[in-house]
């Protein structure tokens, strides 16, 4: 037999696992690296989050991207290269980690790698009757593993869609695990550069639970951080604090029908960009309002798809206590408080927290969600989330690369 499958049977049987969990997200900010202790599998996974850094993009790496990045039309050389150059990228990031946390690559099981996603096209989207549901990330695992000599899972999205899935959000699949709890409604809501949540209801029936993206949460705020004040971001929402919504903008910009799309569903980039704005802008006649006060108007945007969202799934009975929600924020708009004021003014009858206080990290949650999806295939698999059901098929992920 394969030495490398004799340890990935072991690696399976192990009481404990350790595993490096890749996420690298649309605001191509970097590299997420999660090393996570897991133990169990299904509703009875158990994880600690042992360390966490974001290894930071070089601008030269953010322009490649961008090159390539929810454009329809690229250069499709740089598709190739990137692929393999963000998988030894990646391979040697995960490295440089190991070596501050004083590990080797032999005290890590298993590293489960996201890598970028490049394009997103539902069918929703590309509304192309012979294609089914697409999504494409690069960064290959074989160099990971490579890279690294370290076993790893990658490319998750794909059996999703082989499935009749939009390929994300996969969120659910960790969060369920993680972080329901019987007795209290939970939303676990990711703000990254699209923004997303999971309904986790007090009864932990796992036929009820999902993920949906809502819409933008900071790509089009970070779009314009870029365009205003050359920066990566507005620095705690301060140029849109400094600002009014534009109501006509606002409301031009919430037309598309993304938005009354039933759950689950998906979007990125591809559809939430400048172009869309400066057409809101054109249609609603604020073409030269202030900068300040396009920023404020993206955030409420922001803001109210993500409470439009989430209202949709709070009981009715507001009187109930035993009914009251919480919602955990997570992703780097938590740090947003223009973005998270704004939501928590629609959203008066729901209590707020981060998911730090359930033992995980906000900036690090995503990371973690591919360590536990990949705990999940090596380990577990018989979760079900109700047969049949749209957009959340019982499914394990990720494909297995040997770094040899
Ligand atoms: N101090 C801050 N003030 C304002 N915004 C912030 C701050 N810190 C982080 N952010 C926002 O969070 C973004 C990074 O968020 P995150 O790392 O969760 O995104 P991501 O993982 O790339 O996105 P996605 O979940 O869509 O894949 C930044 O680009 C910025 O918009
Ligand atoms: C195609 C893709 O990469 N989608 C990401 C993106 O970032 C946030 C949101 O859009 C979410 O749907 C998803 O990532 C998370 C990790 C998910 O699948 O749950």
């Amino acid at each position: 037999m394969n030495q490398q499958l004799q340890k990935l049977y072991d690696v399976a049987r192990k009481p404990v696992r350790r595993i490096i969990g890749l996420m690298s997200g649309t605001s191509l900010d970097g590299l997420d690296v999660a090393l996570c202790q897991l133990s169990g599998s299904g509703p009875d996974t158990s994880v600690t989050l042992e360390q966490f850094a974001t290894v930071p993009y070089e601008d030269d790496l953010k322009a490649d991207i961008r090159g390539i990045f929810a454009k329809r039309q690229i250069d499709f050389e740089s598709v190739c290269l990137l692929n393999a150059y963000i998988g030894r990228l990646h391979g040697r990031m995960v490295l440089d980690c190991l070596r501050t946390w004083n590990l080797t690559p032999a005290d890590v099981d298993i590293v489960a790698s996201h890598g970028q996603t490049v394009y997103h096209a539902p069918k929703s989207q590309h509304r192309q009757d012979k294609f089914p549901n697409a999504t494409l990330q690069i960064g290959d695992g074989d160099h990971v593993a490579a890279t690294t000599g370290i076993i790893t899972l990658s490319d998750f999205r794909q059996k999703h869609v082989a499935h009749g899935g939009e390929g994300a959000p996969l969120a659910v699949y960790g969060d369920y695990f993680i972080f329901s709890k019987a007795g209290e409604t939970r939303i676990l809501l990711n703000m990254g550069g699209i923004a997303n949540f999971t309904y986790l209801p007090a009864s932990q029936d796992a036929s009820l639970v999902f993920t949906t993206d809502t819409g933008p949460g900071n790509t089009l705020l970070d779009a314009y951080a870029r365009r205003f004040l050359n920066q990566p971001f507005d620095e705690h929402g301060r140029l849109a604090a400094s600002g009014h919504v534009n109501a006509d903008l606002l409301h031009a910009l919430k037309e598309s029908p993304f938005f009354e799309a039933p759950f689950p569903k998906t979007t990125g980039p591809e559809v939430f960009n400048s172009e869309y704005v400066e057409s809101a802008q054109r249609q609603s006649g604020s073409v030269s309002i202030p900068d300040a006060d396009l920023m404020a108007t993206l955030v409420q945007f922001s803001a109210d798809t993500i409470s439009d969202a989430i209202r949709r799934v709070l009981p009715v009975d507001k009187t109930d206590s035993s009914q009251q929600v919480r919602i955990y924020m997570s992703g780097g708009g938590m740090h947003n408080p223009a973005l998270t004021n704004a939501i928590k003014r629609q959203l008066p009858d729901c209590s707020f927290g981060r998911t730090d206080e359930l033992g995980i990290d906000g900036d690090a949650k995503e990371a973690v969600l591919f360590a536990v999806l990949a705990n999940e295939t090596l380990a577990g698999g018989s979760a079900s989330f109700g047969e049949g059901r749209s957009g959340v098929p019982t499914v394990t992920m990720g494909k297995i690369s040997f770094p040899t």
